[in-house]
């Protein structure tokens, strides 16, 4: 898939902008902050109808303007398309072909992004959090029906989480209503855990050979879904649902279930969230990066668009020569750079460069090679 354009009104430091897009390789070259990761931003936005840096909508919006919209035209199982996210203090509106679209998990999925930004090198020292976040997202992107469940679980796990305080605050014990809720999110964690699990393990699968490759195969990744019940059935999940009543409300919340959950990242049988060296931790986000790409194209038979912000300048040669080796041809790629010293020559060669200032392309025309 790929993004032939896109037009911006009103979004972060973009009044006006209007950009056509190479098939493979795009790079953002300007100083700092001039508007660069907001692009890219955009690009996620119009992918995921949400933001990877704020939730806060206002923040989007250019200072003291009512409203920010974001239109994009892509290509699609060969098939053309137009997305568009209008955002306003009264929230967001998200639209495919003009027609809008009212649920998340009906609009996700037609523009899929794989994002490598600095901050994602946390995910192996990183809390749980950030590990669940990651599987969430990606398992979303190429299933409808998990993000609908998910947003359901997480409703319910609020639900029972306000629950058990005032039970706790009441001194009262389990009662019916705390049983129905468990069951209902027994129930949907059976779904949910089954996709994870089978999603961890193919991203393993994939991920293990680009460590491999990237790596220069020095040592072994292996990535494993850590969940919390022996089986995977509806009655062991409830069970331990019950089992757990009296430390829950004393605790006045939920404490097993996919919320509590982990990926667990090995080098050789050693756990990489404790020994890890800073290169491994590079080599591991990079490989389970390009994992996504390989994964999703699995899935649904094409490649996502590979978002790079301030990435390139983090790797070595040697990975950044393997990550172009890898992508070449196959994946519309974006890329931000103060410059463009830091960036391989071959990349600099096939890409389409587009200088930013201060949230104005400078000549459009120019931007091409
Ligand atoms: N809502 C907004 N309205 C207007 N300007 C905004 C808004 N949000 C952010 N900005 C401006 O956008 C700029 C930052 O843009 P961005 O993060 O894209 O920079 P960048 O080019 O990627 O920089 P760096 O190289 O430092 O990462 C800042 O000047 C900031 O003031």
């Amino acid at each position: 898939m790929k993004i032939n354009s896109i037009e911006l009104k009103n979004f972060r430091n973009y009044q006006d902008c209007s950009v056509e897009f190479d098939p493979f390789i795009n790079i953002f070259i300007g100083k700092n902050a001039q508007g660069k990761t907001n692009l890219l931003e955009a690009i996620y936005i119009l992918s995921m109808s949400k933001s990877f840096k704020t939730k806060i909508v206002d923040e989007l919006i250019y200072f003291d303007e009512d409203f920010a919209k974001i239109h994009g035209d892509i290509m699609t199982h060969e098939k053309q398309m137009s997305l568009e996210i209008v955002l306003s203090k009264l929230g967001k509106k998200a639209f495919i072909n003009h027609n809008e679209i009212k649920k998340t998990s009906d609009y996700v999925g037609y523009l899929n992004v794989v994002l490598f930004i600095p901050e994602d090198l946390m995910l192996i020292k990183g809390s749980p959090r950030l590990r669940r976040k990651l599987i969430d997202m990606e398992i979303s992107k190429i299933s409808p029906v998990y993000m609908y469940n998910l947003n359901k679980y997480n409703k319910l796990l609020k639900e029972r989480n306000k629950y058990l305080k005032m039970l706790h605050d009441s001194h009262k014990d389990a009662d019916t209503y705390l049983e129905v809720l468990s069951e209902q999110m027994a129930l949907l964690q059976v779904d949910l855990l089954k996709k994870r699990i089978e999603f961890v393990d193919l991203l393993n699968e994939i991920s293990t050979k680009m460590y491999d490759y990237i790596a220069l195969h020095q040592e072994k990744l292996s990535l494993k879904y850590k969940s919390h019940y022996q089986e995977l059935t509806y009655e062991c999940i409830l069970d331990k649902y019950q089992k757990s009543y009296k430390k829950d409300i004393l605790l006045g919340q939920t404490n097993h279930g996919i919320h509590k959950d982990d990926l667990l990242m090995y080098l050789d049988e050693m756990d990489a969230s404790i020994y890890a060296s800073q290169g491994q931790q590079r080599s591991i986000v990079l490989a389970m990066k390009i994992g996504l790409l390989e994964l999703i194209k699995k899935e649904i038979g094409e490649y996502p668009i590979l978002l790079l912000d301030d990435v390139l300048s983090e790797l070595d040669d040697v990975r950044k020569t393997k990550l172009l080796n890898l992508i070449q041809g196959k994946v519309q790629t974006f890329l931000t750079s103060t410059s463009v010293g830091g960036i391989h020559h071959q990349v600099i060669d096939m890409a389409k460069k587009i200088e930013i200032e201060n949230g104005q392309l400078k000549g459009e025309e120019n931007g091409r090679k």
